[in-house]
């Protein structure tokens, strides 16, 4: 057992630790390239580790006791679960480890794959845009404790002075999180092996110990997700079994058992009674269990255990409401339990510091808080538990005002804006039935395995140094607009060339799917330097959803009208759809998600009927975050589907039976969200397929699906070429469930991040495809 300690009363699960000017992400890439070798990339990561202890120091965490947590990555912290338990998949035995930098280039083989490696699936983090590498394990995995890293970083922090607290996945939530591999038996599941993980994981907190950390933070996110492949109930279990192991190990730091992300209320009490140090829950998406905060068995349970109560939103920019946060902490101090402020979750999903951002406006600032400010606000609230609500009596009542300010503002209600969103009832939320639409789409003249793509076409470096140049003002509108019809010009006659049915423009003018649309929505800001980590070296730039949303002028008609200029092939409108909307931006606090939705909805709608002004016959409206902002709490799902699906028909009813409707979708697990495919009652649905080998057919081919279907032939994720053949093949998977009038033949998502040669070679091959599969059918 280790010496007893408690954790001072301010902490956090966990930092950006991309860099607030993306140093990371150069000095990884720059190491892949070539251009640095590992030395001087670990010298980075260690300034960059360097740097945020002393940040977090500065801005009010103690330096000594295990409150600065220990949470860098050089590319996902899954990735560094793997590594820490040596569980190299088998497939990448021949990767050779060994040398000084063995490790390193091992990593980045798992996380990237090389020429004659497939890298580890990626997929995403709970419902968060963040994207970790999924362990692949099966019976014979080697499980050893590696903590080198783990342990390094210890030493680091000491010798500058900071009791650091590294940072791990814990076991249970580690394994759900895996796959079984290639090699595994039939019916084997990764969370068969938690004896032998939590056996390693015991391993590591020796040697941690051993180097002389005070606190460790396991992270066990699957006790609140009924997204698993286990029943929540069942992952408490497992939860109980592997922490009465390594609580009960014999030299340990003590531990810190994290349950972020969601509602851990019904799980609390069982928590609090396990033998580690510290539980820590998230009370800004979940609550306290009140029944037993009242009967006193919660404080009973968490006797000799400290609570971590994450009142501090780690998921969105705004400022904390102070007094309110600083209410439920004394509500569980008044219990007699040992609380210490904390965040939600781990900060990696806010950027670094709103004192960043030079051009966003000065009110709107005043109302942000992203890492660093959180940290501060986190520092407040447990100077108050210490030392009584009067010393932070002037920070509460500043926030008061902050909040006031906030909710009186212009723009952040607009009546007429409101009033629409109100006024919008079933009937605007229904199209024509089934039966007349198809009927009046014939007129497309659209072929059986009709080809189209999903929408955008390689960003190449003249594209977007364009954009860069125009941003910067070296370029007029008038010669950027010059450059971007040529672009779409291009683009349209090399469609036509490959022989594709419904052409794209290629969407060259947009840096992002919805930054684009924030751009040119009211309601929305826009950020300089607000990054965050979307997987390994990527991050994105989430725009400020503050406001009500309106349309004030059309967005995309001069770009797709223009394209539909060119050729007499129908040009699809392609326009990003409100649950992606929301799903990539920090959304507001201060209302529920579906009335902002039905708001964004709404300005797609005016922008469809525009676009069908203009000559447009088939939109597309792409909502590839549908299946992200599930929630992972089931109870809350119902609510969720009904107002998602809702904003989306909102947005695609207004179109007249003859305008086909698209939608597009990518992630691989589709079955959880079939009902709400159909519900979405797009004409056509593009999916991701290509790497799972057609998986979503069959559920949707139970489901009887009726309308157009596209599900992926071409992975997009990786440079490589699929033959005519290869895709022919998974066109034949697909017609054996669906018949060949629904059936659409599409790459799995856009074009944007490939090169030219290759997608032509692609696109070539798959109208190939088509084409033979259209043969043999007649
Ligand atoms: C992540 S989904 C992307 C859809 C978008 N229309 C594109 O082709 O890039
Ligand atoms: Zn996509």
């Amino acid at each position: 057992m280790p010496i007893s300690r408690s954790l001072p009363a301010a902490t956090i699960l966990g930092y950006p630790r991309i860099g607030r000017r993306r140093e990371l992400k150069r000095a990884v890439e720059a190491y892949w390239k070539g251009d640095v070798d590992a030395a001087e990339l670990r010298r980075v990561a260690s300034e960059l580790r360097a740097g945020t202890r002393a940040r977090l120091v500065e801005l009010g965490l103690p330096a000594a006791g295990g409150a600065v947590p220990e949470s860098f990555s050089f590319y996902d912290q899954v990735l560094d679960a793997t590594l820490a338990l040596s569980a190299v998949p088998g497939r990448f035995a021949d990767v050779d480890g060994s040398g000084d930098d063995g490790d390193l280039a091992r990593y980045f083989a798992l996380a990237r794959g090389d020429r004659d490696h497939q890298p580890l699936e990626m997929t995403k983090w709970f419902d968060t845009n963040y994207h970790y590498s999924v362990p692949e394990i099966d019976e014979r995995t080697p499980f050893a404790a590696n903590p080198a890293w783990l342990v390094g970083q210890v030493s680091e922090a000491r010798e500058q002075g900071v009791e650091s607290r590294p940072v791990i996945v814990g076991p249970v939530t580690y394994l759900l999180l895996a796959k079984a591999s290639d090699e595994a038996g039939e019916g084997f599941r990764p969370i068969d092996r938690l004896d032998d993980v939590v056996a390693v994981y015991a391993e590591i907190l020796r040697a941690l110990a051993e180097a002389g950390a005070t606190w460790v933070q396991l992270d066990e996110p699957a006790l609140v997700s009924d997204s698993l492949a286990v029943p929540r109930s069942e992952v408490l279990a497992l939860v109980e079994r592997a922490y009465a192991v390594l609580g009960g190990a014999e030299e340990r730091p003590s531990i810190l058992l994290a349950a972020p992300y969601g509602d851990s209320a019904e799980a609390l009490v069982r928590l609090g009674s396990l033998p580690v140090e510290a539980v820590q829950a998230d009370l800004v998406r979940g609550a306290l269990p009140q029944a037993a905060l009242e009967s006193g068995e919660l404080a009973r349970a968490f006797a000799g255990t400290q609570l971590v109560a994450g009142v501090v939103d780690g998921r969105n920019i705004w400022r904390t409401d102070l007094r309110a946060a600083f209410d439920r902490l004394g509500a569980l101090q008044a219990a007699g339990i040992e609380v210490v402020v904390g965040t939600s979750n781990n900060l990696q999903h806010v950027p670094h510091d709103v004192g960043d951002e030079s051009k966003l406006d000065a009110r709107l600032k005043s109302w942000l808080a992203f890492a660093d400010q959180k940290v501060a606000q986190v520092a407040v609230l447990a100077r108050g538990l210490v030392e009584g609500a009067e010393a932070i009596e002037a920070e509460l009542a500043e926030t008061d005002r902050v909040l006031a300010d906030r909710a009186a503002a212009p723009g952040v209600r607009v009546d007429a804006v409101r009033a629409r969103a109100e006024a919008a009832g079933d009937d605007d939320r229904r199209r024509a039935d089934e039966q007349t639409r198809r009927d009046a789409q014939r007129a497309l003249g659209i072929p059986r395995f009709a080809t189209t793509t999903i929408g955008s076409f390689p960003q190449t470096g003249e594209i977007r140094r364009a954009r860069a140049a125009f941003t910067r003002g070296e370029l007029t509108q008038e010669e950027y607009h010059e450059f971007l019809r040529a672009e779409i010009e291009r683009v349209i006659r090399l469609q036509e060339e490959i022989g594709l049915d419904v052409l794209v423009h290629g969407e060259a003018e947009r840096n992002d799917m919805v930054q684009y649309f924030a751009e040119n929505l009211d309601g929305f800001a826009v950020t300089e330097n607000g990054w965050v980590q979307s997987y390994g070296t990527r991050a994105t730039r989430p725009s400020i959803l503050w406001g009500d949303v309106s349309r004030p002028a059309p967005i995309t008609v001069e770009w797709s009208s223009f394209a539909q200029s060119l050729t007499e092939r129908p040009v699809k409108g392609m326009l990003t759809g409100p649950v992606t909307i929301l799903a990539w931006s920090f959304v507001r606090d201060d209302q529920p998600l579906g009335d902002t939705a039905a708001q964004v909805a709404l300005a797609l709608r005016d922008e469809i009927d525009d676009l069908v002004s203009a000559g447009i016959r088939i939109v597309q409206v792409d909502e590839p975050a549908l299946r992200e902002l599930l929630p992972l709490d089931a109870g809350r799902q119902a609510d969720y589907l009904e107002w998602s699906v809702g904003s989306f028909r909102l947005a695609t009813s207004g179109a007249e039976p003859e305008v086909q409707i698209h939608t597009h979708l990518c992630y691989s697990e589709f079955g959880e969200i079939i009902d709400a495919i159909d519900g979405l009652a797009a004409d056509v649905t593009s999916i991701e397929a290509a790497r799972s080998r057609m998986d979503v057919v069959e559920p949707l081919g139970e489901h009887g699906y009726s309308r157009g279907i596209g599900p992926g032939v071409y992975d997009i994720h990786s440079p490589r070429v699929p033959s005519v053949e290869e895709q022919t093949e998974l066109i034949r998977i697909a017609a054996e469930r669906i018949p060949g009038e629904q059936l659409w033949v599409n790459p799995d998502c856009g074009l944007k991040t490939r090169g030219y040669e290759e997608t032509v070679a692609s696109l070539t091959n798959l109208v190939r495809a088509a084409q033979a599969v259209r043969a043999a059918a007649v």
